[in-house]
């Protein structure tokens, strides 16, 4: 099956900007067991913490690009639902899965301040694991592609995992034992719009982030997302290429191994070029360690053999982690030399 995409319905992301250097890694050959792939999956976990992972050539693969397109359909659908509606699902029904919005100080052609939304949509809520938190008629409509997409995100995120185990020298299942899909934790599915806005460089500013939960898969149509580069600080563009998602490692993989895997940077700009002065949807997988998972450095293999760190001032799990994290009270971002705090911009 030719994976069929619907990035050419979009003016073409410029050719004469400077891109990020992702390698491409392919899940095919990852499946299989090709020695060399794994090498570069892992050089790439170590040094970017960015790749793109092809899709093509893998069942799987090919079923995950397709629920992608059949789910940004219906995130467009969503978004285009009435504000009052979308709000009925918001932070009063749950603080962070729910419907979020953050106004601009632009309007639409109403006076309506335009704003950037995203609704985030827990794993467990998707799997039955727990009590649904309520959800729109649109989203229950589409439970069954919803379903799917969890479950094939999740089996790469543990193919990845075990093969991270294996690099690490850490007995098999290590990686895997703590993000078991049946247990509570905080993964979930994210759609995002941000609306045509100018570029706005407090609000992007702002929106520097390290995502600080296991592995991310992400789906873009158009460009805007940018990493800033480890060794320059230069940000440069991550350009969405049909067929392959955006996989990137968070803190969690960085506290866990000690720093030995890498958690980039990353933030979102106005889409360049011809794509300019469009909306930009993403849809995006956080997988995050399971609620109880108390967030230290782990044991074994060759995290044992990296520099001493110093000792947790407290005990946090993984749910209280996520929490602090996402309400800005725990601000920071992982780089080589663990966890730097930054004041809120
Ligand atoms: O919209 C994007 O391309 C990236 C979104 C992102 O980094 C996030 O939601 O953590
Ligand atoms: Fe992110």
């Amino acid at each position: 099956m030719a994976i069929q995409t619907s990035h050419n319905k979009y003016p073409p992301f410029p050719s004469d900007i400077t891109t990020a250097p992702l390698v491409s890694i392919s899940l095919a050959k990852l499946e299989a067991g090709d020695k060399a792939e794994s090498d570069a999956f892992y050089e790439a976990c170590k040094n970017l913490g960015f790749f793109y992972l092809d899709m093509s050539g893998s069942t799987l693969g090919e079923r995950i690009v397709d629920g992608a397109e059949k789910l940004h359909k219906v995130q467009q659908e969503f978004f285009k639902l009435p504000n009052e509606l979308k709000e009925k699902y918001g932070t009063n029904m749950d603080k962070f899965y729910a419907y979020r919005f953050f106004p601009l100080t632009i309007r639409d052609p109403n006076g309506e301040p335009l704003r950037g939304e995203n609704y985030n949509m827990r794993k467990d809520d998707i799997l039955g694991n727990c009590e649904r938190l309520p959800a729109p008629q649109l989203v229950l409509d589409n439970q069954e592609l919803l379903e799917r997409y969890v479950r094939d995100c999740r089996t790469v995120i543990d193919l990845m995992l075990e093969d991270l185990d294996t690099h690490l020298e850490l007995p098999l299942g290590t990686l895997g034992n703590l993000h078991r899909l049946t247990s509570l934790s905080g993964d979930h599915a994210r759609f995002i719009q941000a609306p045509p806005a100018p570029w706005d460089d407090k609000r992007i500013a702002s929106g520097e982030h390290t995502d600080f939960g296991t592995i991310t898969i992400l789906f873009n149509w158009l460009g805007g997302l940018q990493i800033r580069l480890p060794v320059t600080d230069e940000w440069v563009y991550v350009k969405p290429v049909p067929g392959c998602a955006v996989v990137n490692l968070g803190d969690a993989l960085v506290k866990f191994t000690a720093g030995i895997l890498r958690s980039n940077i990353h933030r979102v700009v106005p889409p360049p070029g011809q794509q300019f002065g469009l909306a930009r949807n993403s849809l995006v997988y956080f997988s995050r360690p399971e609620n109880v998972v108390i967030m230290k450095r782990l044991k074994g293999g060759l995290i044992d053999q990296q520099p001493a760190t110093e000792p947790e001032k407290e005990e946090i799990t993984s749910h209280d982690w996520i929490m602090r994290r996402a309400h800005g009270d725990l601000r920071g971002i992982y780089t080589a030399k663990g966890f730097e705090f930054r004041t809120p911009a």
